[in-house]
């Protein structure tokens, strides 16, 4: 790591979804026309840095995600994530004893009650894996439970659209093979994974849950095909017998378990089970450890992600601006922190919000100008040290698999950057740009015949990593290759003149 003798303040930009590969179809990057950044990444320092799989803390060959993204360019290491945690108890067999949920289950079977289990039906693995379904269900059996329901959440998000018949199916099969288990509800992840605080979204999903409230069907496959709007919004239904009467509600006595292991979304509709139950006789548990309002004791404890860049700020005593729009704001700042929800002194957090229903397709600017302001208002303060800001478009307009709709929100992120960069040189800062895990690189994926359909998911692709000099600023003319996210804080860092924090595995990329 080498350490710059001429420290000066600057901004840390990093861009959602921005991820590298070589132009072809589907790139939506690639077919942007981006001058700025392709002109930076040509002429300043410049690296692709691994943003996916081991290289930040998942499995092997699994896509990126924000949080995982966010928390390890903030800690200056790559950290355990929480589906990681999950799949080394359960390939251990340290789920299968764990204690939280075999007294759960052991209550369960002597007490006759059920337990629910509510969880994203995909193997998109950022939210969930649908066999960790499977792992609950032969554990709740070997048990002895006799009633498992499961309240299945139906993606299309982060794996291909009009797929939830295909992982639907399997979660019967895992009935069949552990010998327990049937579907009692059904709902899209735009219901149950809603964190804009749109409750109204939430109750469709509690109501279904809890009191077997709802849209009816017989069975998946009639629900599905009255999905005219694809898995993300399938309208929340509850599964019935033949007379018409819900199979299952929650009573007194059964037990619920998200399965979920990323909390940022499922949080909400936790919240909101454990306040429609409140008094009711369940016991509520989580996978993972979640940040919800509601105390749920969790099966898998989180990582130790301290130490990082907001630490070292603090110890330094650097003064940050935070910056982003209301879809990444916890991601700027929460998960930059190590979700650490502890507010420093020398941290100030800038919240964009809007009060009109985001129309991502129709405008795929979002609210960036405004972002870009706060930006340049920070970068005009001398206390202000280091100014981090999440440019959300390029991801959230690519999560609607609407290729040119992500074009025009490059070209419009484009755009801002030219802004920021032009106020950083009028304010002597640097500035680092850095992807937090890919997306708009590739917006489409050959269908089961082969043929492209339009995918909004994430990548394991690299990002881009740049550094741009504060004009007269001494820097090496080129980045370390073979880095990864965990080098970015270690990069920070050194530009601000200030060591690594020794927690940090990652290394300076200058
Ligand atoms: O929107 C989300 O929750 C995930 C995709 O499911 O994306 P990100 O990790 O970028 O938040
Ligand atoms: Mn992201
Ligand atoms: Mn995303």
């Amino acid at each position: 790591m080498t350490e710059t003798t001429d420290t000066r303040p600057g901004i840390l930009l990093v861009l959602d979804g921005w991820g590298h590969a070589e132009p072809g179809p589907g790139n939506a990057l690639a077919v942007a026309d981006t001058p700025v950044l392709d002109g930076i990444r040509a002429k300043y320092p410049a690296t692709l840095v691994e943003a996916s799989g081991e290289h930040v803390g998942l499995l092997p060959g699994t896509v990126g995600n924000s949080e995982i993204g966010h928390m390890v360019i903030g800690a200056g290491r790559p950290l355990d994530y929480d589906s990681v945690l999950v799949q080394r108890q359960i390939d251990s067999g340290g789920l299968r004893d764990n204690p939280r949920l075999t007294e759960a289950l052991d209550a369960l079977a002597a007490g006759g009650g059920a337990l629910h289990l509510v969880g994203l039906a995909s193997d998109g693995q950022i939210h969930a894996h649908v066999d960790h379904l499977h792992e609950l269900l032969s554990i709740a059996a070997a048990r002895g439970v006799e009633r498992v329901w499961v309240h299945a959440i139906t993606d299309g998000r982060d794996v291909a659209d009009r797929t939830a018949g295909h992982y639907l199916g399997r979660v019967e099969e895992f009935f069949a093979t552990t010998g327990v288990g049937r579907l009692a509800t059904v709902s899209g992840r735009g219901y149950a994974l809603d964190k804009s605080g749109d409750l109204e979204l939430t109750a469709k999903v509690t109501q279904a849950v809890a009191d077997g409230r709802g849209a009816l069907a017989r069975d998946h496959g009639q629900i599905l095909a009255g999905a005219g709007d694809g898995d993300v919004w399938i309208n929340p239904t509850v599964l019935t017998d033949a007379a018409g009467e819900p199979l299952a509600t929650v009573r007194d006595g059964d037990a619920i378990l998200f399965a979920n292991f990323r909390s940022d979304r499922i949080q909400q509709l936790a919240d909101d089970l454990v306040k429609h139950l409140a008094e009711s006789d369940v016991r509520i548990l989580s996978l993972t450890q979640y940040d919800t309002e509601a105390d749920i004791p969790a099966l898998v404890g989180r990582a130790d992600a301290s130490g990082g860049l907001a630490d070292q700020l603090e110890a330094h005593g650097l003064r940050s601006v935070r910056v982003a729009e209301q879809e990444k704001f916890e991601h700027v700042t929460y998960y930059l922190n190590g979700r650490d929800e502890r507010r420093r002194e020398v941290e100030e957090h800038v919240r964009i919000t809007s009060d009109e229903a985001p129309e991502y397709t129709a405008r795929p600017e979002m609210n960036l100008d405004r972002v870009a302001d706060a930006v340049i208002e920070a970068a005009g303060r001398t206390d202000v040290a280091l100014v981090a800001a999440n440019l959300a478009n390029i991801d959230v307009v690519g999560h609607t698999g609407d290729h040119d709709a992500t074009v025009k929100a490059a070209e419009y992120t484009d755009g801002q950057v030219e802004r920021i960069l032009t106020a950083a040189a009028a304010t002597g800062r640097w500035v680092v740009l850095v992807g937090d895990h890919g997306n708009a690189e590739r917006m489409s994926k050959p269908g089961p015949d082969g043929a492209p359909l339009p995918y909004g998911g994430h990548t394991t692709n690299p990002v881009p990593a740049v550094v741009v000099p504060a004009p007269g600023q001494l820097l090496p003319d080129a980045l370390r290759d073979g880095g990864s996210l965990a080098d970015i804080a270690p990069t920070v860092l050194a530009l601000l003149g200030r060591p690594s924090g020794p927690a940090m595995t990652g290394r300076s990329l200058l």
